[in-house]
């Protein structure tokens, strides 16, 4: 079994991942393992804290010579931005609605919802991308990749080849990524790119925040991952839970998802021909399993609960009504918590691999 466990606050000392399960002899390069963290902290929106981080990190535990040894694997990851709220404490006594604050102090019975927002803020998600990085080397042994691009951003909408190529066709994907990958805000459609980035400039300055929606594809996964033997060994939900448990993430969908209900049967089910389907509108999953066709997913996130132009709150100690906490903030982060997917579902994929496959040794 693959297990990751995160630790570390927003403005703390730094974060630690510890990933346990990983079998020996997979290869792991700083250099990449750095150019993940980089691609997840950086994008058109972040705030001014991506350009406080550096991501430097140590790996602590279970490499030795440029290879997985089988032991836990540790990874520390420095906040530089620790050294400027050292000895500094704001306090948040008016929740921002959409973030924990509210929900956070309530259940744990703070008047200050500092402690919650700490740990419920997406730094934490570095930590995630450290340990995708070691399941997508997995992955990457077998033959998998997992790629992700942006394709809606508010209201501006990416114009792309269909969703049924998107879904079925390797090349679109690998295609797609490339593209995603030269955009700040990692849609493949430049001219769209162009728009979101004036819609973000135009959020920032009302104030406001933007989210939008990104589609993961898991290329070349074997059949056979997931069982339906048990709710909780089915691929889709676990795939499901992983990018819903990115904070900000409100839907997910595999394959055609919510659109699949407004179809006969016969135009929705990827009829079987041969080895490979002429249709993948399963998004790669039937009955809790790869089907050996791409695995394909879609994820909406919200817009950044934190808005410079303050909603209206109270003050959790008195209850009086007052305007929401501001602060530093993203205006969008779409494309990085895409970055955040790519990694969850590795590591989803790679322990359903190892399920499979097995072997301490790679
Ligand atoms: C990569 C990333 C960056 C984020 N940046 C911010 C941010 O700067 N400000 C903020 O208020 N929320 C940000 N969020 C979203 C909040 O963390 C999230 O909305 C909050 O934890 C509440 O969780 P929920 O939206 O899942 O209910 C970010 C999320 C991700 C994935
Ligand atoms: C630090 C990161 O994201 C943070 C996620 C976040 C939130 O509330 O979720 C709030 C912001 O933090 P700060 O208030 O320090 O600017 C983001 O920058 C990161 O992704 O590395």
């Amino acid at each position: 079994m693959l297990r990751f466990l995160t630790a570390g606050e927003s403005h703390g000392k730094g974060l630690v991942a510890i990933l346990e399960g990983m079998p020996a002899g997979i290869d792991v390069y700083e250099k990449e393992l750095l150019s993940e963290l980089s691609r997840r902290r950086k994008g058109y929106g972040r705030g001014k804290r991506a350009n406080i981080e550096d991501d430097e990190f140590e790996i602590i535990s279970g490499v030795s010579n440029g290879k997985t040894t089988g032991a836990p694997i540790a990874v520390v990851l420095k906040n530089k931005d620790y050294e400027n709220w050292k000895g500094k404490y704001v306090p948040i006594f008016s929740p921002r609605p959409g973030h924990a604050d509210y929900p956070g102090a309530l259940k744990y019975g703070f008047k200050d919802a500092r402690p919650v927002a700490e740990r419920a803020s997406a730094r934490e998600t570095a930590a995630r991308v450290a340990c995708g990085y070691f399941a997508k080397k997995l992955l990457e042994k077998a033959g998998v990749r997992v790629v992700s691009w942006v394709i809606s951003i508010g209201e501006i909408f990416a114009n792309l080849p269909s969703e049924e190529e998107r879904m079925k066709d390797e090349k679109t994907a690998f295609y797609l990524f490339e593209l995603a990958e030269k955009s700040e805000v990692r849609c493949p459609d430049l001219t769209a790119s162009q728009k979101m980035k004036e819609i973000i400039d135009e959020a920032r300055e009302k104030g406001d925040t933007l989210g939008g929606v990104f589609e993961v594809a898991a290329v070349n996964a074997p059949a056979g991952l997931g069982s339906f033997v048990h709710w909780d060994r089915r691929l889709d939900a676990r795939l499901s839970t992983a990018v819903m448990s990115i904070p900000g993430i409100k839907g997910v969908e595999i394959g055609l998802g919510f659109k699949v209900a407004n179809l006969f049967g016969s135009k929705a089910q990827d009829i079987i021909g041969g080895e490979k389907r002429l249709t993948n509108n399963a998004g790669g999953i039937e009955g809790g399993m790869s089907n050996g066709e791409m695995i394909f997913l879609r994820a909406a996130m919200k817009p950044i609960p934190t808005l410079q132009n303050p909603l209206p709150s109270v003050d959790l100690r008195t209850m009086e009504k007052t305007l929401a906490h501001a602060e530093r903030s993203d205006v969008c982060a779409v494309g990085s918590a895409a970055v955040v997917a790519e990694s969850m579902v590795a590591l989803v994929l790679a322990d359903a691999l190892l399920e499979e496959r097995g072997g301490s040794r790679w």
